[in-house]
């Protein structure tokens, strides 16, 4: 049996090296678009299970694992900046709040399926428009969801954190490395 990341994200499989030494990573094309209505702890489960599912279909003999991130402010789910404005409204929005950002994780194996969401509490200072601007420019935002990223100069923003700071960066290593266990 062989190990499967479904990603193409260099964060998750540096972090799944912490804990498995010989792992294969296939990237999952699916479709993210954010259905009209749909709850946000639905949008992210659904998407960390249709990356696994659709690796999963060609390699039922492989444990293949899918995760997806989403940052979610007054109900309002927040997926990946399409472009600097965008990014900006994101950062303006997520200004002073305290926000959510959950990510899924979900294992499958055959028919077997296990799935676990990790929610991590997170409280933005008050940015400044310059503060927005110098950041956007810097292009860090653009590959993640809610336009930041905890682990590199998005970390600036950050006031509190309460939950997986690993989860809030797109994998929750140490809850990764329990459900393998399990499985
Ligand atoms: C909030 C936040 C998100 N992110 C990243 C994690 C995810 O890679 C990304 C959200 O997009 P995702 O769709 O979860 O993942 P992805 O497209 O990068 O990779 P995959 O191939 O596995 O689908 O945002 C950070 O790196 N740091 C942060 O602080």
């Amino acid at each position: 049996m062989t190990i499967i990341l479904a990603s193409q994200s260099p964060r998750r499989k540096e972090l799944l090296s912490m804990v498995v030494s010989e792992f294969e990573t296939m990237p999952a094309d699916i479709d993210e678009t954010v259905k009209e209505g749909i709850a946000p702890l639905d949008y992210v489960l659904e998407m960390a299970q249709e990356k696994a599912a659709c690796i999963a279909k060609n390699h039922p003999d492989d444990l293949v694992i899918g995760s997806d991130t989403t940052v979610v402010v007054d109900g309002m789910i927040l997926g990946k900046p399409v472009d600097e404005a965008d990014a900006k409204a994101m950062l303006t929005q997520l200004s002073g709040t305290t926000h959510h950002v959950h990510t899924a994780v979900c294992m499958m194996k055959g028919s077997d399926i296990k799935s676990e969401i990790i929610t991590t509490e997170v409280t933005f200072f008050d940015l400044t428009e310059r503060e927005i601007e110098e950041y956007v420019a810097s292009g860090d935002p653009m590959d993640k969801a809610g336009a930041y990223g905890i682990q590199g100069p998005g970390t600036l923003f950050v006031k509190a954190i309460q939950g997986d700071f690993y989860g809030v960066v797109g994998f929750p290593i140490a809850y990764v490395k329990r459900m393998l266990a399990e499985f």
